[in-house]
């Protein structure tokens, strides 16, 4: 009686949910990847009743972690940031060699310090996660700046100091490592120099942190550069992606394998396809700008749920397979009335190492000239892991050839 009667005092036991679930069966519990869980009780290894928001259900034990909470040591794992992961990946140079070597990325961030090289002089500029300190060093090389802070959280710092002397830029940049939204900086910044944006713009969601430090450290009538930028959107074919993950399965050596395309549809079709390149005539209308950011105005709370609508008008028949998403930011002139410099990660630009980020349909739809696509986009970023969010479409197809067509998918990114 008595360890039972511990056993009760036991529980509810809360959890976290590593991965979505989706019930089948009216006894069972469906939940997302980050949603805390009350376990109830433990009938089986694996299957156990629990409680989310108040609906109680059968869960698989596997999809679950015990709860932070309950287990002191794992709070680190628990790093809802996930810094050392982060910043982990920052410290080597992988990375830093990927964007280095995006041409397109860094030339037009050298542009926009030689098109500003006069008004920067005998300023304080922040470079908010210079990395390798290139933005920093195009600053002390191409203009005059009375000092340029760059803040680098990863142990990459080290190395940037290294190299700011090894160039002979040490009487004007000054490297501090640690979170720019945490460290202490001198003095006020004129400038807020930074490249912080992520798949489909906003993925990592280092912007907070460039906000924060924004509202701490831009002195008023200060500058933000980037200064906007532009979350755009396109419906598309992709037919090669559709063929090699799902249209293979049909007549695989002679064999039918399409009780596969299932499987496939949930592996190649429920995130986004990072790095696509989209071809131009793929595109099968004209694209649209769906979320536009003002970094002078925009808020951290903001950035929890970002909400887009578009309307596109189809300009030739074809199958569309899915929307296509980029970004672009611009870099308003130090001087009234200069020319804004622009960063347009496109399919009319340059590639660069975002390339674009694709989200298929779970089915093609033939779609024609004239008929329009109309919805929305909602960027929901994720309540646990906050470096993540979830792309929900919704989308209505008004077609003279048949009746309207209306559609909903969600994409997680990556939790
Ligand atoms: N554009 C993308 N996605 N990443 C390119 C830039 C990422 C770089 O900025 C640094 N970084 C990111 N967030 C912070 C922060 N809050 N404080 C200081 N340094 C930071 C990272 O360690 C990389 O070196």
């Amino acid at each position: 009686m008595q360890a039972e009667k511990e056993e009760e005092e036991a529980f509810p036991e809360e959890y976290v949910a590593l991965c979505d679930f989706t019930a089948s069966g009216s006894e069972q519990l469906g939940f997302s990847t980050g949603d805390k869980l009350l376990v109830h009780a433990k009938p089986s290894a694996d299957w156990w009743w629990a409680e989310l928001q108040g609906v109680i259900g059968y869960v698989p034990a596997s999809y679950l972690r015990q709860d932070a909470a309950e287990d002191e040591e794992d709070t680190s794992l628990e790093d809802p940031w996930q810094d050392d992961e982060y910043f982990g990946s920052y410290g080597t140079l992988r990375l830093h060699l990927e964007m280095l070597s995006d041409r397109s990325r860094t030339e037009t961030y050298r542009q926009v310090i030689v098109s500003n090289s006069a008004s920067l002089r005998n300023k304080v500029v922040m470079d908010l996660g210079c990395g390798t300190g290139i933005i920093s060093l195009f600053c002390a090389q191409l203009a005059q700046p009375s000092v340029v802070y760059a803040v680098e959280a990863s142990s990459m710092a080290e190395h940037t100091r290294q190299l700011v002397k090894q160039n002979g830029c040490e009487e004007v940049v000054t490297v501090l490592q640690g979170r720019a939204e945490e460290l202490e900086l001198p003095e006020q910044a004129d400038i807020l120099v930074s490249e912080w944006m992520g798949n489909c713009l906003l993925f990592e969601f280092m912007v907070e942190s460039v906000l924060l430090a924004r509202d701490r450290w831009l002195r008023d009538g200060g500058v933000m550069w980037p200064s906007s930028a532009a979350l755009t959107l396109v419906p598309c074919q992709a037919d090669s992606y559709y063929s090699e993950k799902m249209a293979f399965w049909e007549r695989p050596y002679g064999l039918d394998f399409t009780p596969l395309q299932p499987l496939a549809q949930q592996e190649f079709f429920t995130k986004p396809k990072f790095s696509h390149l989209i071809d131009p005539k793929d595109c099968l209308s004209a694209p649209c700008d769906v979320i536009c950011l003002n970094m002078y105005t925009v808020q951290v709370r903001d950035l929890e749920e970002m909400e887009g609508e578009f309307k596109f008008c189809v300009v030739k028949p074809g199958v569309f397979h899915g929307f296509t998403a980029w970004f672009t930011v611009q870099f308003e002139s130090l001087e009234a009335g200069g020319a804004t410099v622009e960063l347009d990660t496109g399919p009319n630009s340059d590639p660069t190492h975002w390339k674009q980020t694709l989200f298929m349909l779970d089915n093609p739809i033939h779609v024609y000239g004239g008929d329009s696509i109309r919805g929305n986009i909602v960027l929901h970023r994720n309540p646990v892991w906050r470096r993540h969010m979830t792309v929900t479409l919704h989308w209505n197809i008004n077609s003279s050839s048949d009746n309207c067509q209306v559609g909903t998918k969600s994409f997680p990114m990556w939790r």
